[in-house]
């Protein structure tokens, strides 16, 4: 090779040694972890390395991960969005109960924030004044005495439930998948307390649409799903997800605004209106200086926040007890010897059946419908215990960690009412514990944001579960096993669609069951 050869070709390597550093000297705040430090030299909680703005499916798999390998509470990157992972209940009780005052805000995320929600709606509402009046207007719906006035109501859509499982199944002889029953069950709730009215049929093509629009919110608001939301020049571009998120808000706005155009009407016409959220909405728009906007997504998130997480639950439960026979016999054992068969249980029962109430319990540890809750935002810097939490920080409850914890539950995979055995509380209840160790499971979040529906639906998940106990036999198909492993959606967690046998329990059943038809309100 001659000299000018070997010059020309040192000269390449060194431009293209030089151009790849400079890449990586530009890259790296996009793919490195930002190290921060605050006055007194506090450094962020530990964390990952890299930025992780792509951990979308089974995100909760690795943050048990990390969990293991950082501690119970680390730092990780999102793009530019730092988030804190909470995996102990001590720490999750000292952050965001006992300084609730700093960590209860929500970051604006783009798509569910923006995009979808408009910054309306409770769920979304930063922390303040403007939450403050979401909270206390869903009070409102959900206060003791609106809860004692839900009671029957709840019984009676229990019994349908039942019954149109029963039905579906051709009185317990065809397979029935019971996603969209157990929708409707939680649906039926949710529209009584938010519209005063309820779906008449199975096939009322309200219910598929209003679970259509729940899965899809769930799809598209997940904590992680999003790269828009980590990477803001995206929020630039257009996309096919945005024109998905734009869809969500129109059709909200059609669906649960077309309803609250058809309850004034009747409000407007002197008809004598059933109390209910959309109703004080309506009575107090001028007076808390509500806009269209805020109507409609403050009563269609209400009432889809609580579908999707309460049929969630039911259907965790469905799939679970045809593989836990002993669990099965022991609570039917129960509910004769407690019960017996001459009715079913009721409210006033749940004291009575500790191994029933444990079982809820149990599937809401298991399968929480949200692993990671809905994540808190941080309003202002924070040093805790030498790490600093800087304003803005996403502060999310790693409840998959927390629901494995070996120490605390042990054997964690194992489905084990047991463990629940001497615990006496409701979960409104346990959530209040002085010592937050001896809380039951964090399904429904911490702090000042903990689940304000939490009362409505401890009541709903015992009035179904229990009587399905009393009512059914459990059998998965033997050519269908049904899947425990896995999961469907970004967000909520519901199990993938499975088929099981339900098969009255004795004749008595059926008796009960066909006491009742539908009705409207
Ligand atoms: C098993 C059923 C349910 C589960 C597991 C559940 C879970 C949750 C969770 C984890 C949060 C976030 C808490 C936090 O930020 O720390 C939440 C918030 C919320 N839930 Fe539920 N929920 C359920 C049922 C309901 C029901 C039946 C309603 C209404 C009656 C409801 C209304 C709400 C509302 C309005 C919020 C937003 C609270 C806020 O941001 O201040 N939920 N829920």
């Amino acid at each position: 090779m001659s000299f000018t050869g070997s010059v020309t070709e040192n000269l390449l390597k060194f431009l293209g040694i030089s151009s790849l550093l400079l890449l990586a000297y530009f890259c790296s705040p996009v793919v490195l972890r930002h190290l921060i430090v605050d006055y007194e030299g506090n450094r962020l909680p530990p964390g990952p390395p890299v930025r992780y703005a792509f951990l979308r499916k089974y995100a909760e798999r690795a943050l048990d991960a990390w969990a293991k390998q950082y501690g119970s509470m680390f730092s990780i990157w999102m793009g530019s969005q730092l988030f804190v992972v909470i995996s102990d209940p001590v720490v999750a009780k000292d952050l965001l109960v006992t300084n609730g005052a700093i960590f209860s805000s929500r970051k604006k995320y783009f798509m569910k924030n923006q995009i979808i929600l408009k910054g309306r709606a409770i769920t979304a509402s930063e922390y303040g004044n403007k939450w403050r009046q979401h909270r206390r207007l869903a009070a409102l719906a959900l206060n003791p005495k609106a809860m004692e006035g839900y009671a029957s109501v709840m019984d009676y859509e229990s019994h349908i439930l039942i019954k149109s499982l029963y039905d579906e199944s051709q009185q317990g002889k065809s397979p029935v998948n019971p996603a969209h029953f157990a929708g409707r069950f939680a649906l039926n709730n949710m529209l009584i307390m938010s519209f005063g009215l309820r779906t008449t049929s199975s096939y009322d093509p309200l219910v598929a649409k209003a679970l259509g629009l729940a899965m899809e919110f769930m799809d598209l608001t997940g904590p992680w799903s999003n790269c828009v939301d980590f990477f803001e020049i995206l929020q630039y571009l257009p996309s096919q997800k945005r024109s998905r998120g734009q869809k969500l808000h129109d059709d909200l706005i059609k669906v649960y605004g077309g309803m609250i155009l058809n309850f004034k009407s009747r409000m407007l016409s002197g008809e004598n209106v059933p109390d209910c959220l959309v109703k004080t909405l309506l009575e107090t728009q001028e007076s808390e200086k509500l806009d269209w906007e805020d109507l409609c997504m403050l009563s269609a998130v209400f009432t889809l926040g609580g579908v999707h997480s309460t049929s969630g639950i039911i259907q965790w439960f469905l799939a679970l007890i045809p593989s836990h026979r002993e669990v099965l016999e022991r609570a039917q054992l129960e509910l004769d010897q407690v019960i017996g068969r001459g009715r079913w249980p009721c409210l006033e029962d749940e004291a009575s059946l500790p191994f029933t109430r444990a079982i809820i319990k149990e599937v809401q540890r298991v399968h929480a419908p949200f692993w990671f809750a809905t994540p808190h935002c941080s309003s202002q810097d924070f040093t805790y215990k030498g790490t600093f939490i800087p304003k803005n920080t996403v502060v999310l409850l790693n409840c998959f960690t927390l629901h494995h914890n070996e120490s605390r539950y042990p054997e964690p995979l194992k489905f084990n009412p047991e463990r629940y055995i001497n615990d006496k509380l409701s979960c409104s209840e346990s959530a209040k514990l002085a010592n937050v160790m001896d809380r039951d499971h964090w399904a429904f979040g911490a702090g000042r944001r903990i689940c304000p529906g939490l009362p409505a639906a401890e009541r709903e998940l015992w009035l179904a579960i229990s009587r399905l106990l009393w009512s059914f036999d459990f059998n998965a198909l033997p050519d269908e096993p049904i899947s425990l492993e896995e999961y469907d959606g970004l967000s909520g967690r519901t199990p993938l669609p499975y088929r099981l046998r339900l098969t009255p329990r004795f004749e008595g059943v059926v008796d009960i069951i066909n006491a009742v038809e539908e009705t409207t309100l």
